[in-house]
């Protein structure tokens, strides 16, 4: 192992604690948000990573960063590899390299306490266990999503899942997993079914033999009884630690430098009204048809509003890529600012913004929840038809774009989360569940307990 290990400060005493992330912005960011929240508690921390989509060392000064030099298949990073596909190429072509990586900073060094792996790293929580080292998984889904991972098998035997789509009991509330129902589980359309299952019992099963302890980005105002749930499936315990982004101190931790955000974004906003713009993005990973991008762009148009929206290079698949459709009128574009990445926390954040377009990835759901504004939901793939679910029916701070995205209901669902009854019910809720969330965030042990769990292993 090269070990470029940037070491700020000697750290005889103090224990250590070693981060393996998912190598995509939605896992980097919040286990680095992690790394510097244990940090903060006074525990040194060692992230390991992959030279795929590496973090930025220099944003995080404090931290050391060590290479595990992977060679990877090219469907483990291809922006078009299925995505089932790419977690288990990731997890098979890491195994190997991450072991050796941990093993020689074990010998390296005695101070460390234990390893806080990604909940999708199934290969690395097991090799992490065989070499007897105490491992943490964190998991940057949401409790529920977690919880239907770990119900699977019966799940299964019940023949809920799996999703064949011909055996879709789709609108079938799933007793254990209310307010869920079959269509919002877990799901990866043109994936191998067979493949997304083998890799969901990994996953569990990995967590159930290796893991000392499970991190979950979420916290009791949002989701108790999901996380009362899951300490009940545990044999081990279980920290609610989120929301991530909150908890740590700090101008804007999302960004890590895998994007540049466009700051000028927020000068534009600062020229808008309060609670005017829409903001749209879908996140770090979704791609979306070039027909859906094209009725996303002829909706704005017919909506009227002011928009900012984030259309991500390589995210429009198709003929014309992410070039907006010829033919759009001028209002269309003196209203609306298109961006490669935003800043999003200081969007979210920025009064003038209404409302939030989102695809519910779990850390853009969380990041609404906690800036308080109301939502409209288009979950694309995976966990994040469990978020919408949550976003819409449980929480009632955000409303459904709908299954099929044509101009006409585009224009008219962001009329009404920006200006309509509705919209006017999920802003009031988002403001009474942001309310909650602050009193939560301020009263949160859950970092502490971590650290002292962490001490005691
Ligand atoms: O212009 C942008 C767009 C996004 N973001 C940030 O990027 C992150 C995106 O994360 P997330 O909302 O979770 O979406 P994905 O990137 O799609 O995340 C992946 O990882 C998540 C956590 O496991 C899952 O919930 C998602 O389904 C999965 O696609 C958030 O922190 C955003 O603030 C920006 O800073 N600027």
């Amino acid at each position: 192992m090269a070990t470029q290990e940037i070491e700020k400060a000697p750290h005889a005493v103090r224990r250590r604690v070693v981060l393996f992330p998912l190598p995509f912005q939605g896992h980097l960011s919040p286990m680095l948000q992690l790394a510097e929240l244990l940090r903060a508690r006074g525990l040194a921390v060692t992230v390991l990573h992959t030279d795929f989509n590496a973090p930025d060392p220099a944003r995080h000064p404090e931290l050391a960063f060590v290479s595990i030099h992977e060679a990877l298949p090219h469907e483990a990073t291809s922006p078009d590899a299925d995505i089932v596909a790419q977690l288990l190429a990731l997890n098979s072509g890491c195994e190997a390299p991450f072991r050796e990586a941990l093993a020689s900073l074990l010998l390296l060094r005695e101070d460390v306490a234990c390893v806080v792996v990604d909940g999708q790293w199934y290969a690395a929580l097991g090799a992490a266990g065989a070499l007897g080292v105490p491992v943490l998984a964190l998991r940057t889904d949401s409790a529920a999503t977690f919880g239907s991972l770990l119900a699977f098998p019966r799940l299964r035997d019940a023949g809920y899942v799996p999703i064949k789509e011909e055996e879709r009991r789709d609108d079938e509330l799933v007793p254990e997993l209310e307010p869920l129902r079959v269509r919002d589980l877990i799901r990866i359309d043109g994936s191998d079914v067979d493949a997304l299952r083998g890799f969901i019992a990994r996953v569990a099963d990995a967590v159930r033999a290796s893991a000392s302890g499970v991190l979950l980005n979420s916290f009791d105002a949002i989701e108790a009884p999901e996380l009362a749930r899951i300490e009940k499936e545990l044999s081990c315990p279980a920290f609610a630690v989120g929301p991530l982004h909150r908890m740590c101190p700090g101008p804007a931790p999302a960004e890590h430098g895998l994007h540049v955000p466009d700051r000028r974004c927020l000068a534009w906003l600062d020229a808008h009204p309060p609670r005017s713009v829409l903001y749209v993005s879908l996140g770090s990973v979704a791609r979306v048809d070039r027909g859906v991008f094209e009725e996303m762009a002829w909706g704005l148009a017919g909506s009227g509003v002011p928009f900012l929206w984030v259309v991500r290079p390589g995210s429009v698949r198709g003929g014309g890529a992410d070039e907006l459709p010829n033919g759009l009128d001028e209002g269309f574009r003196s209203r609306g600012k298109v961006v490669a990445w935003a800043p999003q926390l200081e969007v979210l954040a920025h009064e003038a913004v209404g409302a939030f377009w989102t695809h519910c990835g779990w850390n853009s759901t969380l990041e609404g929840v906690c800036a308080g504004v109301p939502m409209l939901a288009q979950p694309c793939f995976a966990d994040q038809t469990v978020n919408a679910r949550y976003v819409t029916h449980r929480w009632g701070v955000g409303l459904e774009v709908g299954d099929v995205i044509d101009r006409a209901r585009v224009a008219a669902r962001v009329r009404m989360v920006m200006a309509g009854e509705e919209g006017d019910r999920a802003r009031e809720r988002a403001r009474q569940l942001k309310l909650q969330a602050d009193q939560c965030v301020a009263a949160s042990f859950a970092l502490d307990n971590l650290v002292q769990y962490v001490l005691s292993l």
